[in-house]
């Protein structure tokens, strides 16, 4: 991989290699975008096949986070670590602390959580070495674990995505189908379930799947049948990229809608789904649940606030659907031009120099 070409071409700004040889740690801290303030965005643990496939993911993840937060209104940047490894083996407390240290290092220019594969006990070790981490235990003052939160923003933005879809923002009746029922899709099935809609499920974890059909009553179906059953809405909440060419003959949902990160292949498949006539949320919009409630962990954590942001994802969603539909582009492109624009307008406004904080000889 040519990595100063690809960061060259995404405008990225700083990719840290973090090696320790203690506890085995290898991480990969990206940082794309600080204009709106510093990279806030989680940690991923992953067993990745290739180094490449490991630098590409915290790349394309970290600009992810910068359109995530730029679309929420939050005054932060994007960014994001993997760590190489497997979370059901690879984890012990050295890991994380080393990886605290990297994080101190960097000075508050990146702020992370939780991802796949990372927990609050896992933020809390991190936490030992730098208070440059969020989502950790909330006896600590911190919002705990974001993805309840995650799941309630994508509960509202599929409701908006309805009422695009269907007229109504009523999911009473529709049949979603939810591929990986982890810890941000368990909690939306509660959510649909409440409301009254049928569920799909499929994972590769069988425990998983039988939570999901013994306490909501969810039909469960193998991993790879998910995407040609019949169904109003697909919710794709596993990892990345199952929006592509294989799959998008197969759907037969009329709505997309759901929590998982990059779930495009690339852009050309968004085109597609344009094409058709398919509803695509784009995910760092719907998403941006989580972000939004470790993000309140700046001014001092206060829920009422935070649940009030994130409602807000409701309105960001129809927000994309309208500037889609007024500028004829699909919703990706629609979501990408909202969160430049909102760039590009601070970048500008900080043209005029203001002293913030401290004096700057203050220190002498
Ligand atoms: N946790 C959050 O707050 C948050 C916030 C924003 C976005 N996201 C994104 O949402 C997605 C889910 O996050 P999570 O925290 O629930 O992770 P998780 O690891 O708890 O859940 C993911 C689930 O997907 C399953 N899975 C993996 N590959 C699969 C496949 N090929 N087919 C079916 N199932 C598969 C896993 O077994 C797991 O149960 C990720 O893409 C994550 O980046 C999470
Ligand atoms: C900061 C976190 C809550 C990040 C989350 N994993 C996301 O992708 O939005």
């Amino acid at each position: 991989m040519k990595i100063f070409t690809y960061m060259k071409e995404y405008d990225y700004e700083q990719l840290v290699f973090c090696q320790d040889e203690t506890s085995g740690l290898k991480a990969i801290i990206a940082i794309h975008d600080t204009t709106l303030g510093p990279a806030l965005g989680g940690t991923r643990m992953w067993t990745y096949e290739t180094e490449d496939e490991a630098i590409e993911d915290a790349l394309r993840l970290a600009k992810g986070m910068t359109y995530k937060n730029a679309a929420a209104g939050l005054n932060l940047g994007g960014g994001k670590t993997v760590i190489i490894g497997d979370p059901k083996k690879d984890k012990n407390e050295e890991l994380f602390r080393a990886f605290g240290r990297y994080i101190q290092g960097l000075n508050g220019r990146y702020i992370t959580a939780e991802d796949v594969g990372t927990t609050v006990q896992d933020m809390d070790l991190i936490h030992e070495e730098t208070d440059y981490v969020t989502g950790i235990s909330p006896a600590f003052g911190s919002s705990g674990n974001p993805s309840p939160v995650t799941a309630y923003g994508v509960y509202r933005g599929m409701k908006a995505a309805a009422k695009e879809g269907f007229g109504s923002d009523s999911l009473e009746g529709k049949t979603v189908a939810v591929q990986g029922v982890g810890n941000v899709a368990y909690n939306l099935c509660s959510h649909l379930h409440e409301e009254g809609a049928n569920l799909i499920v499929t994972d590769i974890n069988k425990e998983a799947v039988q939570r999901a059909v013994n306490d909501f009553g969810a039909k469960a179906v193998d991993t790879e049948e998910i995407y040609g059953v019949d169904c109003d809405i697909y919710a794709p909440c596993a990892l990345g990229a199952t929006i592509n060419d294989e799959t998008i003959p197969q759907l037969k949902a009329k709505v997309i809608a759901g929590a998982a990160n990059n779930q495009l292949k690339d852009t050309t498949h968004g085109d597609i789904l344009h094409e058709k006539g398919i509803v695509y949320t784009p995910d760092y919009v719907i998403n941006a649940g989580g972000v939004i409630n470790v993000a309140d962990e700046l001014n001092g954590y206060n829920k009422e606030r935070a649940m009030k942001r994130v409602e807000t994802i409701y309105d960001n969603v129809t927000k994309v659907f309208e500037i889609s539909r007024r500028d004829n582009i699909p919703t990706y492109a629609a979501a990408d031009r909202m969160a430049e624009e909102r760039i590009q307008r601070m970048r500008h406004s900080r043209s005029q120099f203001l002293q913030n904080g401290h004096h700057i000889l203050s220190r002498r």
